[in-house]
């Protein structure tokens, strides 16, 4: 038997940074995918403009005028993939490229997401951070950080 095949914790993982390789975030590419609890993937998404929204008409930049900012647009990842799934989220895991933010939080503990899985959290230090972690602590979602690395058997440029 072949002994060097990847974890269950790396195939997700994977999947979702496989995902934020389609984010056109020239700043902060984020993937998430939800795996059910037969460890089935029941939902992938990554941050985008939401439908219809054309690339020259949207902003990307991160500076300026709010309304000139991508910020009030994108859709995050986490959003895209629970909006994505094809089954209820009940019990279910998320793996996320980055921590989610207060929003995301809220609608993964709605869902009925009880555990999520990310490799960074690069913006621990927000109020938004903050007033995640308090939620997710309210509704007993748990949380795990792991560390997966780079795809190398994807050519990215
Ligand atoms: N968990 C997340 N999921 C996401 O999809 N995002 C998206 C929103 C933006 O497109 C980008 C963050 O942009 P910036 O703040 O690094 O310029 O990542 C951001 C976070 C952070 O909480
Ligand atoms: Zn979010």
């Amino acid at each position: 038997m072949r002994k060097s095949y990847i974890s269950w914790d790396d195939y997700f993982m994977g999947v979702a940074k496989l995902s934020a390789l389609r984010s056109k975030d020239p700043k902060t590419q984020v993937g998430a995918c939800i795996v059910n609890e037969d460890l089935r993937i029941v939902g992938i998404g990554y941050n985008g403009m939401p439908q219809g929204a054309k690339d020259d008409e949207f902003p990307w930049g991160s500076e300026g005028d709010y309304l000139d900012t991508k910020y009030p647009y994108v859709v995050h990842a986490e959003a895209n993939a629970i909006l994505n799934a094809t089954q209820s989220l009940k019990g279910s895991k998320i793996y996320v490229t980055l921590f989610p933010c207060n929003e995301c939080t809220k609608l993964i503990i709605q869902s009925g997401i009880k555990e999520i899985v990310f490799e960074s959290d690069k913006y621990q230090h927000t109020k938004e951070h903050q007033a995640a972690l308090k939620m997710l602590k309210a509704a007993h979602v748990t949380t795990r950080k792991i560390e997966v690395g780079e795809l190398s058997y994807v050519n990215i440029s």
